[in-house]
């Protein structure tokens, strides 16, 4: 028997999938840790947390499974993007990780564009500006800010990089994630010197990198008998988790997008050359399908937003509690019309990446009257951030980007009545899959392809993803949020500097 493992060390917790070469699910587990704030904006974890849970999860499934350890044939990894792991040349971290999520390098986004000669010219070496959730930034931060630290470093690892470093002893990364550090050049797919070289940082610092299903190395023996796997459990390349998850959804062709509203929210579209946003809203960054690119829009805080509406406002009020809170807030939600009665609600709760790059953008409800009931207040949230995905779709498809059908992933979209809703505000057809596990899934399949049960990852997405559901949009909602979408983009440009000034004083 041939069994793979995928291994998604996300944000919140890892999760673990054991999957047959047919693509059936045999065995499953989570494993939860915290994510550290020391200051508003900061967000840290420590990556010893992350390798408990993956030992953790990978025995759990095994236990499950019941199966032999030879039987599992090769790992496939996947994980939160642009962390940092901070390593000295023993391999000892040297600091907490800082997060995708974490805003405190604004000064050295500055820094990098200058270096490069300007914020175009940036765009041309590495396909995207600098954001403060990416990799370069957080390392010049760290050679700024904690000096004594920046002189013991001898390695920069993204999180899952980190999980690799511990199976097989080797520093690898592969494309998808790599594009995420800012310092690859993403239409060569290998590190750009050239930045390196403005930015003053040593090529020594980063490792190797290589395409999302080329094998990594074997397991040492002493991960293999802290997993209860073999020396011959080959680990691949992975993704990225947005990369990773498009794969899961089978977006590994032209013409079909893929949304997730998880904590974060992704617009993901694959492309055979690399294409990019010249303004920079985009990210192009290398798709785990080989020889292949993909555009993303990406909002911070997206299903996070309704968490926090839900879990920190509404939690514990009058028939909100218990373990249905969301069908309840959903019930209420839906006795609402479309449009909230004139209530819109930005998103952005810890800044914006995409459209508004802005570690200080802040959320807002406006339009609020004495009307308006809870039920308004949950569905003006949920429309809110569908319109942040929104802004998304319209960038790519003002590039010319042809958009056939639209697959629905992540937390959020497991709910009917946000399915209909995102059909709805934009305007397509949405499709579900059968099984849908998210990145875990995605790079199981990626592992297939390096251990040679499929000959490329487009076989391996045919041969095991069924679409099982289709959402098309409802005329009447869909004009009524076409009418409310142009006051919603108008929004953050007329309240940017006071959300600014607001952030100031947090
Ligand atoms: N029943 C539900 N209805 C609507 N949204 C939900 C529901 N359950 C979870 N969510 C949303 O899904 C998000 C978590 O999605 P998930 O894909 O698990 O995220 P992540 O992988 O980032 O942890 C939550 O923040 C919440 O907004
Ligand atoms: O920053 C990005 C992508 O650019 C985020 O999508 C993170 O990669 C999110 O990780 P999870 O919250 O899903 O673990």
């Amino acid at each position: 028997m041939s069994l793979y493992l995928g291994i998604d060390v996300g944000t919140s917790g890892t999760k673990t999938l054991l999957v047959s070469s047919s693509g059936v699910v045999i065995a499953e587990a989570n494993a939860t840790y915290p994510m550290e704030q020391p200051r508003a904006g900061w967000t840290q974890q420590d990556p010893e947390d992350w390798w408990k849970a993956t030992v953790k999860t990978v025995r759990q499934v095994m236990r499950k499974a019941k199966c032999k350890p030879a039987d599992v044939k090769a790992i496939g990894l996947s994980g939160q993007m642009h962390g940092s792991v901070f390593l000295d040349a023993k391999g000892q971290v040297i600091r907490p990780a800082i997060l995708w999520n974490d805003q405190r390098t604004a000064n050295e986004c500055d820094e990098i564009t200058a270096a490069a000669g300007g914020r175009s010219k940036l765009i041309k070496m590495v396909a995207n500006p600098a954001l403060t959730g990416f990799q370069a930034p957080k390392i010049l931060w760290l050679r700024n800010n904690e000096p004594r630290n920046f002189k013991r470093l001898s390695k920069v690892l993204l999180p899952k990089d980190d999980i690799r470093r511990r199976l097989t002893g080797n520093y690898i990364t592969e494309v998808s994630d790599a594009s995420g550090t800012l310092l690859l050049d993403v239409v060569k797919r290998r590190w750009s010197t050239r930045l390196l070289s403005k930015l003053e940082l040593d090529k020594s610092l980063l490792p190797d990198v290589v395409e999302s299903h080329e094998v990594t190395g074997t397991l040492t023996p002493e991960a293999a008998k802290t997993l209860g796997l073999t020396t011959d459990c080959k680990v691949v390349g992975g993704a990225g988790d947005c990369a990773a998850g498009a794969v899961g959804n089978g977006v590994v062709k032209k013409g079909v997008l893929s949304t997730s509203i998880g904590t974060s929210g992704v617009m993901f579209v694959h492309s055979d050359e690399p294409q990019y946003d010249t303004a920079g809203r985009l990210h192009t960054f290398c798709h785990a399908v080989d020889g292949a690119w993909h555009m993303m829009g990406v909002n911070l805080t997206s299903g996070g937003s309704l968490q926090w509406w839900v879990e920190s406002v509404l939690q514990g009020l009058a028939g909100i509690s218990g373990s249905n809170l969301y069908e309840a807030v959903t019930k209420e939600a839906q006795a609402c019309p479309a449009g909230s009665q004139g209530l819109l609600f930005l998103p952005y709760l810890n800044g914006e990446r995409t459209p508004h790059a802005d570690p200080d953008a802040r959320g807002a409800f406006v339009g609020l009257n004495l009307m308006h009931q809870r039920g308004a207040m949950t569905r003006s949230v949920m429309e809110g951030i569908t319109f942040a995905l929104r802004d998304s779709l319209e960038i790519i498809t003002d590039l010319g980007v042809p958009v056939r059908e639209i697959r629905a992933s992540g937390g959020g979209s497991k709910n009917p009545f946000w399915r209909q809703m995102q059909a709805d505000v934009f305007g397509k057809k949405i499709t579900t899959l059968a099984v849908e596990q998210g990145p875990a899934y995605g790079v199981a399949l990626l592992a297939m392809v390096g251990d040679g049960a499929y000959k490329n990852i487009q076989a391996a997405c045919k041969a095991t993803i069924e679409v099982a559901d289709k959402t098309a949009p409802q005329r009447s909602d869909a004009k009524a949020y076409n009418q409310l979408f142009p006051v919603y983009q108008q929004l953050y440009g007329q309240l940017k500097s006071s959300m600014n000034t607001l952030a100031t004083l947090q």
